[in-house]
């Protein structure tokens, strides 16, 4: 089969390919991208494998880095882009479970191809669009199935994030999990222990964010994977009720963890160390903590009150109000977002006085007391109780102090 449609980025590409062939040696592109594109879905990145070691693509291009090359990988680059170019190579030392530190190279596709994950995954490109399918895995494509190219056990013996990417893929592509392969996650969803928790973090928001998120995270139960993740363990029902919402797509990592967070009944304390265990870093922590209070409220149909998009900032009142529409609660974010732009001021540094003013016209000592009568005026202020002037203000604050 030949691909007729050549994405941009493949066509940019092509000169690398033909480069090597040239030189004598076998170059295709390979992965994520030949099965994107037969897909006609927007490529991300192009990969592409080749009979040549690594010293002998070097001598092929002016201008390479070594990425690494010890797994046999060198970037090559043209014309602005940078293309990572891989010996074709077997991993045959597996250690723990993760993906080997020592690779043999082959001068065989075949050989190459073998030890990817999944049959759609096993795919080679040639520069003039034939499609080199030695798994079936147009076939799979065709009847949309995620299928480990030959032994499932093994591949994930192999490599065990792979059982993450099998439902990352479902939620992202919509395929089924072909029946072997899921039985082999099912049987050895323990193995995901071994892996470490940033990658696994990684696959569970590719999932989350993935179209068909409700089915991924079906699977992702189904297959007890969930099991050996930090904080989900004794959470199957919690997860069950997940996949029961609609399959509305989530925007973000913080829209994700705030999903997980309510319905683990986190609190703003117990989210923290939460999602410290999966590795999150500081600022989602921080969203998802200051968005939780917020999301109680729409859930619970309360008002939200000028403090409350105040102090929370406009991006924070969104992100709860995104996971409050998932449950069919929360409001236009238009509507918000008119709400914010109504406040009376937006920030402190809009009061119409500082610590400064009062220091000078109320004879006042810097320290706590001063803070506190500040954070009083912007309260008064935000929630429209006082306008904010500076006569207005000083007065206020003098009638505080007597
Ligand atoms: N654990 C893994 C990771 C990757 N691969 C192989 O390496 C290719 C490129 O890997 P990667 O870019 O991580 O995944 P993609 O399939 O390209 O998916 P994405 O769209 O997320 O890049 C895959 O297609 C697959 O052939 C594999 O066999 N086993
Ligand atoms: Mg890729």
């Amino acid at each position: 089969m030949k691909l007729t449609h050549f994405p941009i980025e493949f066509t940019q590409a092509k000169p690398v390919l033909q480069a090597i062939t040239s030189a004598g040696y076998q170059a295709y592109f390979v992965g994520g991208s030949v099965r994107d594109a037969l897909l006609g879905k927007p490529l991300h990145d192009v990969d592409i494998a080749t009979s040549a070691y690594p010293a002998e693509i070097k001598q092929i291009f002016k201008r390479t880095v070594d990425t690494g090359i010890k797994h046999g990988t060198v970037t090559v680059l043209q014309q602005g882009q940078a293309y990572e170019v891989t010996t074709f190579r077997t991993e045959s030392a597996y250690q723990d479970f993760r993906r080997p530190d020592h690779v043999t190279f082959v001068r065989s596709l075949r050989e190459d191809l073998k030890r990817r994950d999944f049959t759609i995954n096993a795919l080679a490109l040639q520069h003039d669009g034939t499609i080199i399918d030695l798994f079936s895995g147009l076939a799979d494509l065709k009847a949309r199935l995620i299928r480990a190219v030959g032994d499932p056990n093994q591949r994930f013996h192999e490599d065990a994030l792979r059982m993450m990417r099998a439902v990352r893929f479902k939620s992202q592509l919509n395929f089924k999990i072909e029946s072997q392969t899921q039985t082999a996650i099912s049987n050895q969803h323990q193995l995901l222990k071994k892996i470490a928790v940033e990658r696994v973090h990684d696959e569970l928001i590719k999932l989350m964010l993935g179209k068909n998120w409700t089915a991924g995270l079906n699977s992702f139960i189904a297959t007890q994977l969930y099991q050996t993740c930090p904080g989900l363990s004794t959470a199957k029902k919690a997860l069950f009720a997940l996949t029961t919402l609609p399959t509305v797509p989530l925007k973000t990592e913080s829209a994700v963890w705030l999903l997980f967070a309510h319905q683990l009944g986190l609190t703003p304390k117990t989210v923290k160390p939460f999602l410290k265990q999966w590795k999150s870093a500081n600022n989602i922590i921080q969203s998802v903590s200051r968005s939780l209070p917020l999301l109680d409220k729409f859930l619970a149909q309360q008002n939200l009150s000028n403090w409350d998009y105040y102090y929370a900032g406009l991006p924070i009142v969104l992100l709860a109000n995104q996971i409050a529409q998932l449950y069919g609660l929360g409001a236009a974010p238009a509507q918000l977002q008119k709400r914010y732009h109504q406040l009376p001021i937006q920030q402190r540094r809009q009061l119409a006085l500082d610590g400064g003013d009062l220091l000078h016209h109320l004879a006042l000592q810097p320290g706590p007391q001063l803070g506190e009568l500040l954070a009083k005026l912007e309260q008064q202020v935000v929630a429209g109780n006082l306008p904010n002037n500076r006569q207005a203000l000083l007065q206020s604050a003098r009638s505080m102090l007597n």
